[in-house]
């Protein structure tokens, strides 16, 4: 985070997202709300910058993800003020693996759910002359724990710069439900996954050791270092458009 303080870093996240739906001519944005913390927050400061007629949650139910999660982003969307809409995506996704060469991984199930649910969004946007808000943040998009192309994909990412533990500030600052900020953060690729089970490193270590990495030029000063500097290399072909001649 740049600023020293946590109101400075929402009026700039604030007036990031004013300018660019006023250099844009769109009337909001739409935000898949799952139900977990980065969802809530980019939500959250979506509508303190635009106004809740201005910011639309779409909640996209699938055979892996909790009825919790549909409570969670309600409730959310009702202390907001702003408009849910539910798509549930289990007959697209099933329609998709009726094919004979797929197999029923869940990993792959989950990244295309992902991905249809940002075509999802996109085509809601569309139609409303909105843009689609993205959640990513610092950790994820550096350690690449995103589906390319699926969920890291956006017209805007309020959230981009800022590491996981100040996602957790600006929930707090901005009042986002106790259930959602005490749930454990995950993709619901599966039935209780959990990021920190999957990666095998806590935020916390994520955090601290991409902050050294970046304080000292991405040369390691440990072995929780040297494995996060693994994973920042391994994806950095997210952080890109497509490798080209370009
Ligand atoms: N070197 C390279 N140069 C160019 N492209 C390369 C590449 N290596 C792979 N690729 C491409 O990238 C694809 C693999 O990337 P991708 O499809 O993203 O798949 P992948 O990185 O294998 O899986 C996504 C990971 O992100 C996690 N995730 C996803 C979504 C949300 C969340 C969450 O926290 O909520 C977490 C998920 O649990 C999983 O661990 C390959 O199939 C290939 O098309
Ligand atoms: N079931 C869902 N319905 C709508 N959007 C979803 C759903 N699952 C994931 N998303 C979208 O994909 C984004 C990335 O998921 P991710 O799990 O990283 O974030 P989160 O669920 O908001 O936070 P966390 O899981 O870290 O608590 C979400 O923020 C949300 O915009
Ligand atoms: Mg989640």
């Amino acid at each position: 985070m740049l600023c020293k303080d946590i109101g400075c870093a929402v009026t700039r996240i604030k007036d990031l997202i004013r300018q660019t739906l006023w250099a844009s001519g769109a009337r909001g944005v739409v935000v898949g709300i799952s139900g977990g913390i980065d969802s809530a927050v980019a939500a959250a400061v979506a509508v303190k910058a635009l106004g809740a007629d201005h910011v639309l949650g779409v909640h996209m139910p699938s055979s892996s993800s909790s009825p919790l999660d549909h409570a969670d982003a309600e409730e959310l969307c009702g202390t907001l003020g702003i408009e849910l809409l539910t798509v549930p995506l289990d007959g697209v996704v099933a329609a998709a693996f009726a094919v004979p060469c797929l197999t029923d991984d869940p990993v792959l199930r989950g990244n295309y759910t992902a991905r249809l649910r940002m075509a999802t969004l996109y085509n809601i946007a569309a139609a409303r002359h909105y843009l689609v808000c993205g959640t990513s943040n610092k950790t994820e998009y550096m350690i690449g724990y995103s589906t390319k192309w699926g969920d890291s994909a956006a017209d805007i990412q309020p959230l981009l710069h800022l590491w996981k533990k100040d996602v957790y500030a600006v929930a707090e600052e901005l009042g986002v439900p106790r259930s959602i900020i005490e749930k454990a953060p995950s993709a619901g690729f599966w039935e209780g996954q959990s990021d920190e089970e999957e990666l095998g490193f806590s935020y916390q270590e994520l955090d601290a050791a991409l902050m050294s990495l970046e304080e000292h030029g991405f040369v390691p000063q440990n072995v929780l270092e040297e494995q996060v500097l693994v994973l920042v290399n391994k994806s950095s072909h997210k952080r890109i458009s497509a490798v080209s001649l370009l």
